[in-house]
């Protein structure tokens, strides 16, 4: 079987906004985007996507919830990567910007900056944002062309996670 990279996303939620932060590095650096990051040996999807979120925020989620699982390959690539996501709208902490997500801001679901987001982002928030279970299977031809996407939605997660298996 091909080899995959396994990350989490998360995304916070208050009063029809949505906190994202800009990449300082490395992947996706100059983007914005939820908070999360590369699940480590042994370690469990949902501890990697509080740790991240702590991080690269400061905030800890008492309600994180799976709605999503994103596939992304490249045509330049041989390794796929999975991304788990996560939303959560009880969280305590102080919130603070760190070394990798900097500034880090509160968007109305209106206003999120698409043309500074992976491009294939304006496809499956929407679903995210309205709290629905979905897949998203994403093929990038360069690395800001997509050549293939497809969207699902789902009525449960388990449907979404057989896309990471
Ligand atoms: C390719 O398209 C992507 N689109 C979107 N919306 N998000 C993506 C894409 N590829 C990766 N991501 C997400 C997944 C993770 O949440 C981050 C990348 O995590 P990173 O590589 O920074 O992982 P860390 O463990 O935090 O890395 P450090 O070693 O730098 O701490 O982006």
């Amino acid at each position: 079987m091909a080899t995959r990279k396994l990350f989490t996303l998360v995304f916070l939620k208050r009063q029809g906004s949505v906190l994202l932060g800009l990449k300082t590095r490395g992947l996706g650096k100059g983007l914005w985007n939820g908070f999360g990051g590369k699940i480590e040996d042994g370690e469990s999807v949902v501890n990697c996507a509080r740790r991240e979120l702590r991080e690269e925020c400061g905030l800890m989620a008492s309600d994180l919830k799976q709605l999503g699982v994103v596939k992304y390959e490249a045509d330049f690539e041989e390794c796929a990567s999975i991304v788990h996501v996560f939303t959560s709208s009880k969280f305590e902490g102080e919130e603070k910007a760190s070394e990798e997500m900097n500034p880090i801001k509160w968007y109305k679901y209106h206003d999120i900056p698409y043309m500074q987001m992976w491009p294939d982002s304006v496809s499956w928030y929407p679903l995210m944002l309205q709290e629905k279970f979905f897949s998203a299977h994403v093929i990038y031809s360069t690395e800001s062309t997509i050549r293939e996407s497809i969207i699902q939605e789902y009525g449960s997660i388990n449907n979404a996670l057989k896309l990471a298996q």
